[in-house]
């Protein structure tokens, strides 16, 4: 089970309806490859969406529909001849409540994604990837001599971090959050902000969060989404968040990150 690389995403051109309703209007982003890329923006104005059509969750929705292109490495993740599961596997998520299986034990948990990715492993290789993952999501100290307890019954940071792991024990070369510390109490934020720190490098990652400081934590660049009245969701300005804090070029971007607006 060889291990890759993490991967520059690129969307081009994005645009998406709900059935007739357009929340967001060709929306164009590179998330670098090994960066954290924050999403901030005020609600409603498709971030969520915009990181569901990364890992091509958006379609799932029935009345859901969109147009452009996600390219991971060079291949365009929605042509036709490329597998969904594939997608899924390269592109994992967090999502904003941990949802770990709570009956299933710490051990399982951690490497349930490898059978839905139909990869197959040996129980050394199984016993590799459950530590390597927890260490990585920096779990594995405080559950390593329970591996085999349900899931269900560590706390909700600890149950976020767990996820973490499972996502990326199947070696995704993006990992999408979206809110993944909006549950959690600050001592628990602070442990997934250091875990995304150490995961800098070795993953793209691309984080939602209505945190500003969040935001201007943990990740390297930031794209500030705003929909104005009745207007589908678009990007005002992104670039380097240290830039994009301190130097803002567009008024509306100074008024959201310094709280005036949203
Ligand atoms: N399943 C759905 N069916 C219909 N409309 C939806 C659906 N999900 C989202 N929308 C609409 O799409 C638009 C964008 O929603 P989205 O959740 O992507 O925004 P967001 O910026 O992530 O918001 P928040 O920060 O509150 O999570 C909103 O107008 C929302 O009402």
């Amino acid at each position: 089970m060889p291990r890759e690389q993490a991967a520059e995403l690129q969307a081009n051109q994005i645009s998406a309806w709900f059935g007739e309703h357009k929340v967001l209007d060709r929306v164009s982003l590179t998330m670098h490859a090994g960066q954290v890329t924050a999403l901030i923006g005020p609600s409603g104005c498709g971030k969520s969406t915009f990181l569901r059509i990364l890992n091509r969750m958006h379609e799932m929705i029935p009345s859901a529909s969109l147009a452009g292109e996600v390219v991971l490495d060079g291949a365009d993740i929605y042509h036709p001849g490329q597998r969904i599961t594939a997608a899924r596997r390269n592109i994992g998520m967090v999502f904003q409540k941990a949802n770990p299986f709570p009956a299933m034990s710490i051990y399982d948990n951690a490497i349930a994604g490898l059978k839905l990715c139909g990869i197959k492993a040996s129980r050394a290789q199984k016993d590799f990837l459950v530590e390597d993952s927890l260490r990585k999501a920096s779990l594995w100290d405080e559950v390593k001599d329970r591996l085999q307890q349900p899931g269900g019954g560590l706390s909700g940071g600890q149950q976020q971090r767990l996820c973490i792991a499972r996502s990326l024990a199947v070696s995704p070369r993006v990992l999408l959050m979206d809110e993944p510390c909006s549950a959690l109490d600050p001592t628990s934020t602070r442990r997934v902000e250091e875990t995304i720190e150490s995961l800098r490098g070795q993953v793209t990652i691309v984080i939602v969060t209505h945190n500003m400081q969040q935001a201007a934590r943990v990740s390297d660049t930031c794209a500030f989404f705003l929909a104005s009245q009745n207007t589908p969701g678009a990007i005002v300005e992104h670039g380097d968040t240290h830039a994009m804090f301190n130097n803002p070029q567009d008024q509306r971007t100074s008024d959201y990150v310094n709280g005036r607006f949203g």
